[in-house]
């Protein structure tokens, strides 16, 4: 199935953020209709948490089974754990605390001082094994089949902890790598990278702001993804931008035609 990226721009950042926790919902319920269960992989940042929070306050999120979903993160900030910093923190505090969720299915990455101390490393492949677990005979390679894996896009184009030519996006192996030297703080995080990144059945990239609209251009105009690893995120079955007007301002007439008077 082609994953060329198809694109919904909203009118603003908290709309882009409902109507996307409402497209969520649906695409959890769907799954665990056909399947039994689901699995979502979280991302950071604002657009990552607004969207998290709107999930929160729709009356809809009791439409899903909490107990029969498998969270999983995209990366996180290599703090220690509980630090407001640290990705999971923060979703803790935007839903995950409001709702049902069993605790073995909430998949965090290791925290610094957790049980491989510093070692980004140690804790990148501690991460890949517990994916590569959870992956049956039906999936392709050592990662689950992810449902929908979110992404927000950084304004140079980075996603995850995959920064433009750094290491970590030129790995074509491993699925969970530490990053050292990143350019958004800390410097130290551990990512999936984009071999695991395109093994989920959806990826959603969002992207809310005039500060994303260069990167949103640049990744959806046949850049390479060393150096807009925005380009190299896809999905088996859909790749979905979703993105707030000031986002989308840059992007080329044919993909984005300005709107008729
Ligand atoms: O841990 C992180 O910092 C991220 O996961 C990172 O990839 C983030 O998603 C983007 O930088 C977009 O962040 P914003 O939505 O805040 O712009």
């Amino acid at each position: 199935m082609s994953t060329a990226p198809q694109l919904v721009v909203h009118r603003d950042k908290e709309l882009m953020a409902q109507a996307a926790a409402a497209r969520l919902i649906t695409r959890i319920v769907d799954a665990q209709s056909s399947r039994g269960e689901a699995s979502i992989v979280l991302t950071g940042g604002r657009n990552g948490n607004g969207l998290l929070a709107a999930l929160a306050a729709a009356p809809a999120r009791d439409a899903i089974d909490w107990s029969r979903l498998d969270l999983w993160w995209g990366d996180e900030r290599f703090l220690p754990e509980g630090d407001p910093d640290r990705n999971v923190t923060q979703a803790r505090e935007a839903l995950l605390d409001a709702v049902p969720l069993d605790p073995k299915c909430v998949h965090a990455m290791p925290a610094s001082d957790g049980p491989h101390g510093t070692d980004v490393e140690a804790a990148a492949a501690a991460y890949a094994a517990e994916l590569a677990a959870a992956a049956g005979p039906e999936d392709h390679g050592p990662v689950p089949s992810f449902d929908v894996l979110m992404l927000g896009v950084g304004p140079d184009t980075h996603v995850a902890s995959l920064f433009p030519e750094l290491p970590a996006v030129r790995e074509t192996e491993r699925t969970v790598v530490g990053v050292h030297g990143a350019p958004k703080p800390p410097p130290t995080r551990v990512t999936l990278t984009l071999p695991a990144i395109r093994a989920a059945r959806e990826v959603w990239l969002l992207a809310a702001g005039e500060d994303k609209a260069e990167a949103a251009a640049i990744a959806l105009s046949g850049a390479g993804e060393i150096q807009a690893p925005a380009a190299g995120a896809h999905g088996r079955t859909r790749t979905l931008w979703l993105l707030d007007a000031a986002a989308a301002s840059q992007l080329p007439r044919e993909l984005y035609p300005p709107a008729t008077p």
